[in-house]
C-alpha cells in the first residue's frame, strides 16, 4: 500500500462549514488525502454574509507552519484567506525556510456576500510575497481584474489577465470563469500554453465556498503526484459535481456537496 499523502491549507476559518478551512478539509477528506490546518482568521459566517473577523496573531501562525513541517512530511499546500500583510509575510517566509512544495494560492479578496477578507492595503504583498512560491494561483475574475487592473468580461481578457499574472511570478495560473453567464469555462496558463477548462453551468444559488473547494482539490490532486494540467482537469470535474450536488442551508447562499459520491442512494438533502 502507497502511503498516505498529506495536504496542509492555510486559511480562515468560516463558522457555517461552506468555505474557509471547513471546505478545504472536506475536499482533501472526499479525495483520499490527509488534511491538515493552518488557522489565519477566524470568522463569524453563516449563508447569508459575514459577521465579524478575527485575524490570528503572526506569531501562533508561524508556530503552526513550523510545528507541522519540523513533524510531517507535507505534499502539497492550500493558501486562501490571508488577511493582513503580517500575515503575509510570515506565511512566505516560513513556506520558503521549510522549502514547501506544490503550493496553490486562491488569493481570496472578498467574500461572496461583499466582506473583505484581504485587507485591501494588502493585495500588493499577497502578490509580492506569494505568488512567486506558488506553483498554481487561483483567482476569480474580480480578483483578476484587482491584480492586472483589466477588465475582465470574456475569454479572450482572460487570457490576457492569465498571462499577466503569469507575469508576476506564478508558475500556472488559472482564472476562474465562474462568475460569467453561459458554460463555466476557467483558462489555464503555464507559460507557454493555454487551455480552456470547460464545465456545464449548474443553475443554483449555492455556491458558498466555491473557490475554496476548486483550489484545494487542486492542493489535493498535486499531492496525489498528479501534474498541474491533470490536477487542474480533475478539480475542475470535482467542483462541477459538488456545485451539482449543492443544497439550501439556512436562508442564503448553500454549500457545496463534498461527498456526494459516497452517499447511499435513497438518502436525501434538502
Ligand atoms: N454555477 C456554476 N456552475 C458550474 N461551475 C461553476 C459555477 N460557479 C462557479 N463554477 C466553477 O467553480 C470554480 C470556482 O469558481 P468561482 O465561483 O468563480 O470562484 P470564487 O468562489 O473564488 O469566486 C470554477 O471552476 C468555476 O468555473
Ligand atoms: C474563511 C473564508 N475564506 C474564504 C471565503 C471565500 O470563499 P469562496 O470560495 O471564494 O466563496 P464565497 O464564500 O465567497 O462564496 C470565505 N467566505 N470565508
Amino acid at each position: 500500500m502507497s502511503a498516505m499523502k498529506v495536504a496542509l491549507t492555510i486559511a480562515g476559518s468560516d463558522s457555517c462549514g461552506g468555505a474557509g478551512i471547513q471546505a478545504d478539509l472536506k475536499t482533501f477528506a472526499a479525495l483520499g488525502v490527509y488534511g491538515m490546518s493552518v488557522i489565519t482568521a477566524v470568522t463569524a459566517q453563516n449563508t447569508t454574509g459575514v459577521v465579524s473577523v478575527r485575524e490570528l496573531d503572526a506569531e501562533i501562525i508561524r508556530d503552526q507552519i513550523d510545528c507541522l513541517f519540523k513533524d510531517i512530511k507535507i505534499d502539497a499546500v492550500k493558501i486562501g484567506m490571508v488577511s493582513s500583510a503580517e500575515i503575509i509575510d510570515v506565511i512566505g517566509e516560513r513556506l520558503r525556510a521549510h522549502r514547501a512544495r506544490h503550493i496553490v494560492v486562491d488569493p481570496v479578496m472578498v467574500s461572496k456576500s461583499g466582506c473583505h477578507l484581504l485587507r485591501p492595503e494588502s493585495r500588493e504583498e499577497l502578490v509580492k510575497v506569494l505568488f512567486p512560491i506558488a506553483e498554481v494561483v487561483t483567482p476569480n475574475l474580480f480578483e483578476a481584474g484587482v491584480i492586472t487592473g483589466m477588465k475582465i468580461e470574456n475569454l479572450s481578457q482572460m487570457e490576457e489577465a492569465a498571462v499577466r499574472i503569469h507575469e508576476l511570478g506564478a508558475k500556472n495560473v488559472v482564472v476562474k470563469g465562474g462568475h460569467l453567464t453561459g458554460e463555466a469555462v476557467d483558462v489555464l496558463y503555464d507559460g507557454e500554453c493555454f487551455r480552456h477548462l470547460r464545465g456545464r453551468r449548474i443553475e443554483t444559488k449555492n455556491t458558498h465556498g466555491t473557490g475554496c473547494t476548486f483550489s484545494s482539490a487542486i492542493a489535493a490532486y498535486l499531492a496525489d503526484g498528479h501534474p498541474v494540467s491533470e490536477a487542474v482537469r480533475r478539480a475542475k470535474e470535482y467542483i462541477t459535481g459538488a456545485i451539482e450536488h449543492s443544497f439550501s442551508l439556512g436562508r442564503g447562499v448553500g454549500p457545496t456537496d463534498h461527498f456526494y459520491l459516497y452517499r447511499r442512494e435513497g438518502s436525501s438533502h434538502g
